[in-house]
């Protein structure tokens, strides 16, 4: 990694890292808190006036961190003792050994932007966790299910849609089930504008129907290698007498409507025999306000079954079903709300890029995925996503993502001048996407 370019930081004032700690992460506590309080009697009649103790604790605890946050301190390290709460700790002894020779201790501003952002979630984690009997509440839990509610009739429509198909499929040739993937890895794309953080937890919803949009969103999506992918799959299903287990392995970002664009997918792979298990993986702890943990994948799939709709109930019966069947697997691990970069992996959590290695294809959803992956670094945009990986090659590999950070690799020469010509924030609103593959073919 001798010649990676730096990490983006908040030292560069003006740049987005630099507005996200200065304003949106602000912003982001101060809704964490409001939440909280809006809990307070829930918090009584379940606890207690020990529930209304915890929830002060809380409280506390968050206004002290976004005071440190707002006058740039050092950051100190994490003080529970949870199962990662060491290795956060060395992860800091590490960045003040970045920065021994200038003089300097790691801080909000003065760090890698995705170390500190990384940091804050898991700092909010350790106020709820030192607030018993309040400790397994989530801040984000609320406006996660709002996003999912606000959504249903996009949601409606996409369910309806995949039963439709999955009727038809028998009579199918292979055009059209490689049009209908490419289709719903582009709804699984788009899915990814609908998250929590980068509107500072304010709604941020899938309002229209996204299967008629997709021909007029195609334009902006700037590296396109949805061809890649369906002649990877192909052959894996060639191969499958010698082969008889293909696994997609999905690595999830955003709960709601984007989760629901993923399983639609998932449920295409396996009903199209494309693949004959899906492995997802999740967040241990809430993460980044909308990120999935197992309880919203268990809470949005229960919805789905419950829901007072024909197709829609069909999907949730189905996916129970898939889980029963152990086709579709769940799968927590710590490694993901840790600030390390995906390069790292191999190094930190050997186990997981073991399990990832057993993938014909590993989908990893939205923008926080790709800051990992790609390092989170100024990289020139020409450069390779191949280099830009820095060694993480566990399996073939695809990132969808929308664009939410200034971070892009892969473009064409130009591209990214011209992009930035006519559009100056063409990196950081989530209106530009890419499904942008790494591996042999
Ligand atoms: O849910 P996603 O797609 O990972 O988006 C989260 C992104 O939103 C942001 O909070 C926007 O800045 C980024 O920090 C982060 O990369
Ligand atoms: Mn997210």
């Amino acid at each position: 990694m001798a010649d990676a370019p730096a990490s983006l930081s908040g030292q560069d004032v003006g740049s987005f890292a630099y507005l996200t700690i200065k304003d949106r992460i602000p912003l982001i506590l101060t809704k964490a808190i409001d939440t909280l309080h809006r809990h307070k009697s829930e918090f009584f009649e379940k606890h207690g006036e020990e529930g209304i103790e915890a929830e002060k604790k809380a409280i506390s605890l968050l206004s002290k961190l976004r005071n440190e946050l707002q006058t740039d301190k050092p950051i100190i390290p994490l003080v529970e003792n949870y199962v990662d709460t060491d290795i956060w700790n060395q992860y800091l002894e590490y960045q003040q050994s970045l920065l021994r020779e200038s003089d300097r201790t790691p801080s909000w501003f003065y760090s890698p932007w995705l170390y500190v952002e990384c940091y804050m979630y898991r700092r909010i984690h350790e106020a709820i966790i030192q607030s018993p009997p309040i400790n397994d509440f989530d801040v984000f839990k609320e406006s996660k299910d709002q996003n999912f509610f606000e959504s249903q009739e996009p949601g409606i429509t996409l369910c309806t849609h995949l039963q439709k198909f999955r009727s038809t499929i028998e009579d199918l040739d292979a055009n059209q089930l490689k049009t209908e993937f490419f289709h719903l890895l582009q709804i699984s794309l788009w899915g990814n504008k609908c998250d929590l953080s980068l509107s500072g937890g304010e709604s941020s919803s899938q309002k229209t129907n996204l299967i008629n949009s997709l021909e007029d969103l195609e334009p902006f999506i700037l590296v396109n290698d949805m061809e890649h992918l369906w002649s990877l799959l192909s052959k894996c299903k060639e191969t499958r007498e010698k082969v008889p287990i293909v696994r997609v392995d999905i690595v999830l970002d955003n709960s709601g409507f984007e989760l629901l664009t993923d399983l639609v997918l998932a449920d295409f792979l396996l009903s199209t025999n494309l693949a004959t298990e899906i492995h997802f993986y999740g967040k241990c702890i809430p993460w980044f306000v909308s990120d999935t943990t197992i309880r919203d994948f268990n809470w949005l799939i229960e919805q789905v079954r419950h829901y007072d709709h024909k197709w829609v109930s069909k999907c949730g019966v189905d996916w129970e079903n898939y889980i029963k069947m152990g086709r579709w697997v769940y799968h927590d691990h710590m490694f993901w709300t840790l600030p390390h970069e995906y390069a790292a992996m191999s190094q930190v959590a050997p186990d997981l890029y073991a399990e990832l290695q057993k993938a014909c294809l590993i989908l990893f959803k939205g923008d926080l995925n790709y800051r990992k992956l790609t390092g989170d670094r100024k990289w020139a945009f020409t450069v390779p996503f191949h280099q830009a990986l820095s060694g993480f090659h566990p399996a073939p590999l695809c990132s969808l993502r929308t664009l939410k950070a200034e971070i892009q690799v892969g473009l064409q020469p130009g591209q990214g001048e011209q992009l930035a010509a006519s559009d100056p924030n063409w990196l950081i609103t989530g209106k530009y996407g890419v499904i942008q593959f790494d591996g042999p073919l």
